[in-house]
């Protein structure tokens, strides 16, 4: 049996619902469909759940909402019109939005409804297309299917428990379509995980029914070794551990979610990664072991949006308790660290920026200085991470030598070097500005042979 799960590039429109059909019909293994939200058409396009996020904000800000639920809606009729579908379902978004704006639950929990409505419509959608086409086939919403989820609104995390309801899933019959990114917790509330989520429920449903295979159909032939959207052409990757796929999507290799990997890690199911536009291709598979490659690495990842507070006091190393407190800053601002790399009186935590805005950066720096009585403390905002990463890279000399010279012909100068303790990747901070040229140049040192 195989899990197969849809991105919205895959589901944009209905010339692409019917690519989706033809895959689903190719290969009787795949019983399981988990489906994304309409995603971009075209490159300037907005995708259904930025749309919904956008008519959630201007009703929970008094707005007028109207005219961003009527985009909504023609992104629909547009696909059920097309696959001459009916047009029930335009009318269940109409109600089902009305009805989530005048509960009564917190704006987080009608946030999180909201946004799942992108998925949970498309599901309907793509389910009543395949009975249309002769296809036996069913919607199954997340509570039915037995995804029981923490109740942390925009973050949730699956509850061990959902994992023994989703294996009766085996039983049934018919192609059971599910929408990705959202679940219940035990009391019912509705709540979604964090963006790009879809991948998350593919897995998650991929190990509770113990799957032979999570198939991840999105729009590139496979994961490149570098950001296509970066360096042109970039060489193919055909397998890879789940590690190193955890840290390559963890440092911006956007194409897989780095939550996803856990599940299906965990139950030890393989992920590939695959085409729509090309289902023919390989993809990449993504497994618990592999060959020794000659060349360690496998990819390089970059993402921005970092910030660095940087704390030095003399003596740091001998006073006890000075990361405790410094990390107990952070914690009551609600603020999770990414890295700290640290010297003998100085250390830097690394924080995604997102998490620490402008008023909230004041207080930690005014509460840092009260508190720890630093010699200095400054924050550095717009720094780029950039990770190396590769399973033989513990035990190959010179690869830090050769990135180093990658940064130093780009002329970037390094903010921060962190070798990290998994030794299977190494990692860099930035400046944003440069993130491209460092890229292209680490690329063409460990992809391009001379
Ligand atoms: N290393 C990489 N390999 C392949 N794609 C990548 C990589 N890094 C970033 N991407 C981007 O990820 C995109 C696919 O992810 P996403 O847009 O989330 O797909 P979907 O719509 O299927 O969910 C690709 O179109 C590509 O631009
Ligand atoms: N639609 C949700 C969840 C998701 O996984 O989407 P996509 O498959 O388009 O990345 C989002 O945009 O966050």
């Amino acid at each position: 049996m195989k899990v197969a799960k849809f991105g919205g590039s895959s589901v944009a429109n209905a010339e692409q619902l019917r690519k989706v059909a033809n895959i689903i019909s190719d290969d009787k293994e795949r019983k399981v469909i988990v489906v994304s939200a309409p995603g971009k058409r075209f490159s300037e396009d907005i995708k259904v759940t930025d749309l919904l996020i956008n008519m959630g904000e201007a009703y929970l800000s008094d707005q007028p909402y109207e005219d961003k639920l009527e985009i909504v809606l023609n992104r629909f009729k547009e696909i059920t019109t097309e696959l001459e579908l009916s047009t029930d379902v335009i009318d269940e978004i109409k109600l089902g939005v009305e009805r989530i704006f005048a509960s009564d639950q917190s704006d987080e929990l009608k946030m999180d409804a909201i946004k799942a409505t992108g998925e949970d419509s498309l599901a309907k959608v793509l389910s009543a297309y395949l009975q249309s086409i002769g296809m036996d086939a069913v919607y199954l919403n997340p509570k039915e299917a037995g995804i029981f989820v923490s109740d942390t609104p925009g973050s949730a995390q699956i509850l061990d428990e959902s994992y023994d309801k989703l294996y009766e899933l085996r039983n049934r019959n018919e192609i059971v379509v599910i929408p990705g990114f959202f679940g219940y917790t035990k009391d019912g509330k509705l709540i979604t995980f964090s963006r790009g989520g879809s991948d998350i429920t593919g897995s998650i449903v991929a190990a509770g029914v113990k799957a032979d295979l999570y198939e991840n159909f999105t729009d590139v032939d496979s994961v490149y070794c570098v950001n296509p959207n970066i360096v042109k052409n970039p060489r193919e990757i055909t397998s890879l551990t789940y590690k190193e796929m955890r840290e390559l999507s963890y440092a911006g290799f956007s194409v897989f979610h780095d939550e996803a990997l856990i599940p299906a890690f965990k139950a030890d199911i393989p992920v590939c990664i695959k085409n729509t536009n090309n289902p023919q291709a390989m993809g990449t598979i993504i497994v618990s072991k592999k060959e020794p490659q000659p060349n360690p690495v496998v990819g390089i990842a970059s993402d921005t949006g970092f910030v660095s507070i940087y704390v030095s006091k003399y003596l740091m190393n001998r006073e006890l308790g000075f990361g405790r407190k410094l990390l107990t800053i952070l914690e009551d601002e609600g603020i999770s660290f990414e890295h700290t790399p640290s010297g003998i009186d100085d250390i830097s935590i690394i924080v995604r920026a997102s998490k620490m805005p402008k008023e909230k950066e004041e207080r930690v720096i005014a509460r840092i200085k009260e508190e720890l009585h630093p010699d200095t403390v400054h924050v550095d905002r717009d720094l780029a991470l950039i990770m190396v990463v590769g399973e033989g890279m513990d035990s190959t000399i010179g690869l830090a030598d050769k990135a180093t010279h990658a940064f130093a012909k780009a002329n970037v100068n390094l903010e921060m070097i962190n070798q990290g303790s998994s030794e299977v990747s190494m990692m860099f901070g930035i400046k944003a500005s440069r993130v491209e040229e460092a890229v292209r140049s680490l690329y063409d040192m460990f992809f391009c042979d001379k």
